[in-house]
């Protein structure tokens, strides 16, 4: 029996290493990408319908194209797809996740939306089977069915799980507007051009994981974990958007261990102590400030 409808949480992410390779014949960066998934969700409900339609509500969501190429809907079809069957559904959509923010809240409610329909149509999809479908989808897809922590390779794509040894609280500063993550790694390219290193797989070091990063992670030292940050893409992201550097100014200046860019941003993502520290912070950079702990779990099917 099918259930009347499917509800499936997923998070967000920070990434708290982004290495970034040369710019691969194929467009792509070879990235060393260490995923942190971080408490703050968005829902996709998934009910029977006559065809596929999608809704949404929620954080940017006037933002968010809701058609056949929003990554939900795209998920459903692949999904479909796969199995020889008619993408009949309903996707809801209840964003928390910044759009357009570093955050892959499009990735999030595309592997959502994979573990719904797969439910809702009573498919048992196998996970290696999903995951290959989410990889499809996109690079950071993967990680949003995972969660916790990983490394990801390739393009992001190929995870490794990371074991995280305590909870490490964070602050995301949202920013106004989006940034185009291709822009951003055009931009990394020109900037790395204009260096004169060149921007080509032979210009650029082999991305690789940190290793005293990956021990912190381990360890759950946060000042460990605070002083070992890094995101290759955050001169870019701030070429594009110098205004980010005084919200990141502003959240050190206001307690923080360490700021970084989320990803290609521009949300800034802020690391502290503990949770009281958060709410500190995230009361004193003002309502477009949220607290989130980590590691959050990856996709989940919540009861009916
Ligand atoms: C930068 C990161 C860091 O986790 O995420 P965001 O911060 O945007 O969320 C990711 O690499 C974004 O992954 P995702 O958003 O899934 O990208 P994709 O859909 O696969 O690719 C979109 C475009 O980004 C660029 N791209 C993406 C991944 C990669 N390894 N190299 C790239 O150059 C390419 O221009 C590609 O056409
Ligand atoms: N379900 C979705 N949620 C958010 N954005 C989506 C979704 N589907 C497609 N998009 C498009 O993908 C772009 C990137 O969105 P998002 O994943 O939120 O950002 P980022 O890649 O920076 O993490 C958005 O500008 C939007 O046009």
């Amino acid at each position: 029996m099918t259930a009347a409808s499917v509800t499936v949480r997923v998070p967000a992410k920070v990434n708290v290493q982004l290495a970034v390779g040369g710019l691969r014949p194929d467009g792509f960066h070879d990235l060393a990408n260490v995923f942190l998934a971080v408490g703050l969700y968005d829902h996709v409900t998934a009910a029977p319908a006559a065809g596929l339609r999608i809704s949404g509500e929620g954080r940017d969501i006037e933002s968010v194209p809701l058609d056949a190429s929003n990554l939900a809907a795209r998920a459903a079809i692949v999904l479909a797809e796969r199995h020889g069957i008619e993408p009949r559904v309903h996707l809801h959509l209840r964003k928390d996740i910044p759009v357009a923010g570093g955050m892959a809240g499009g990735s999030a409610d595309a592997a959502g939306a994979l573990v719904a329909c797969d439910a809702l149509w009573g498919l048992g999809t196998p996970r290696e089977e999903l995951l290959a479908i989410c990889a499809e989808l996109g690079s950071d897809v993967p990680f949003a069915l995972a969660g916790g922590a990983a490394l990801g390779v390739g393009r992001g794509e190929i995870l490794t799980p990371l074991e995280v040894g305590g909870a490490f609280h964070w602050v995301f500063a949202a920013a106004e507007g989006g940034l185009s993550t291709p822009a951003v790694y055009r931009e990394c390219d020109r900037l790395r051009r204009e260096r004169g290193a060149g921007d080509g797989v032979d210009d650029v070091a082999v991305p690789a994981a940190d290793p005293r990063l990956l021990d912190a992670l381990r360890a759950g030292d946060v000042h460990a974990l605070a002083a070992t940050l890094s995101n290759d893409l955050q001169s870019a992201a701030l070429s594009l958007r110098p205004d980010l550097a005084r919200t990141l100014r502003a959240g050190e200046d206001a307690g923080a261990l360490a700021a970084v860019v989320s990803g290609s941003g521009p949300t800034c993502a802020f690391l502290v102590s503990d949770e009281e520290t958060a709410a500190k912070l995230a009361h004193a950079l003002g309502p477009a400030a949220r607290p989130a702990p980590a590691p959050a779990p990856g996709a989940t099917l919540l009861p009916a």
